[in-house]
């Protein structure tokens, strides 16, 4: 048995990305046919409590703690530093190491795991508190939501399960950043999303597209987050960029960019106002246009060409997802922004009927992330 884990591991190790998601999605499918029920129902009654203590551990701190000594802890050390119950802190101990979120080294004695290491690190820690806080009750409400609305499509963003779980009329772009507890954790786990593989610039020929432009704006990260793309694109071509690209956002979520992201100008601009910076080589959307339903889309879209040179495109990047067998975690953001934005993943076939009612049409379609299909759409004026 150890020596088939063993073989399995080294495998993993030694494969591709894709190779690596094969082996763990071969391992999936024979955990799920091995279940008997009994452990269909074991697994059912962790599913709320694994990111209930996830949650609990970052408010201790036990993933930064155990990362930073580096070395064995013991309950009662970890109860001191924390300022826990030994009681309670065991218990959840204990229960973190069953999950693997820390390891458990001896009777009472912690160290961290490369999940431990993972979670230490404000990307990850703000995705635990984004899906518990923002997300978690959007899906508890999504049952009854759809109940109400009697299962008809989800697309509008003013009725959604957030205003149901939130008790608010306002869309979650328009309540979030008003509760800087749960926007903050949304901007930082968006730094980190899609973070594997190689950025998408590897793939679409950025250098050769930018050819001999000469505006003074050659990238708009349009709704960029803390800039952590707009950092990572001017890292690589720092002759092409320097003084000539721009992050745009709301202004809770300028205001707060931590200063390891840089490099860039900073803006305040509403997407759903015209664009204020003119003749860009490249407005970029990642991750923008799947958080909303179409009409909206096409409102952003149309805010952008009425800043259009001659030279101007939109580079979307987001994912295309195929018509069938779309992966685990592709339909999970799926359902994810369904509950809680009324937004939706888009096949190539609504792409492109997207970009057609906008006024656009599609380039050409670079695909960085073979699994999720991420991918960057390159759009111009029909
Ligand atoms: C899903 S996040 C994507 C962030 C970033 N582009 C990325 O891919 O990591 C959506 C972003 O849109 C911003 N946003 C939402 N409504 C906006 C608006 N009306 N104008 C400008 N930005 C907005 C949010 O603040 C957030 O940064």
């Amino acid at each position: 048995m150890d020596s088939t884990l063993d073989q399995l591991r080294t495998l993993a190790t030694q494969a591709d990305d894709a190779g690596r998601h094969r082996v763990l999605d071969g391992i999936r499918d024979l955990q799920l046919q091995l279940e008997t029920p009994h452990d269909t129902l074991s697994r059912f009654s962790g599913l709320h409590l694994e990111i209930t203590a996830a949650r609990i551990g970052a408010d201790l701190g036990i993933f930064k703690i155990l990362t930073v000594t580096d070395q064995p802890l013991s309950t009662s050390s970890l109860a001191e530093q924390t300022n826990a119950s030994p009681l309670v802190l065991g218990r959840i101990l204990r229960y973190l190491a069953s999950i693997g979120m820390i390891k458990e080294v001896a009777q009472d004695t912690f160290s961290a795991s490369s999940i431990t290491k993972t979670l230490s690190q404000p990307g990850y820690e703000g995705g635990i508190r984004h899906f518990f806080d923002n997300i978690g009750p959007c899906l508890q409400a999504f049952p009854a939501f759809l109940a109400d609305t009697k299962y008809q499509d989800v697309t509008n963003s003013f009725n959604t399960a957030f205003q149901k779980a939130f008790h608010t009329n306002e869309t979650a772009f328009q309540w979030l950043p008003k509760h800087p507890e749960r926007f903050g954790p949304l901007q930082q786990v968006m730094t980190v999303q899609g973070a594997a593989g190689v950025p998408w610039f590897d793939v679409f020929p950025f250098e050769k597209e930018v050819g001999g432009f000469t505006g003074p704006h050659v990238f708009v990260d349009v709704g960029g987050g803390f800039g952590h793309q707009c950092h990572a694109i001017v890292g690589r071509f720092p002759k092409l960029l320097e003084g000539k690209i721009t992050l745009q956002d709301l202004k809770e979520t300028v205001a707060n960019i931590p200063p390891v992201f840089q490099g860039f100008e900073k803006m305040v601009h509403n997407f759903f106002t015209p664009q204020p910076i003119k003749g860009a080589k490249f407005y970029y959307l990642r991750n923008i246009l799947h958080d909303w339903p179409d009409d909206k889309c096409v409102e952003i879209l149309r805010g952008l060409m009425t800043a259009f040179g001659t030279d101007s495109q939109i580079l979307i990047d987001e994912m295309v997802i195929p018509d069938i067998g779309v992966p685990w975690e592709a339909v999970t953001i799926d359902l994810t922004i369904m509950a809680s934005l009324g937004a939706r993943e888009r096949t190539v076939a609504e792409w492109h009927k997207l970009l057609d009612t906008a006024g656009l049409k599609a380039l050409r379609i670079d695909t960085y992330m073979a699994r999720r299909q991420d991918s960057i759409i390159q759009a111009i004026p029909k």
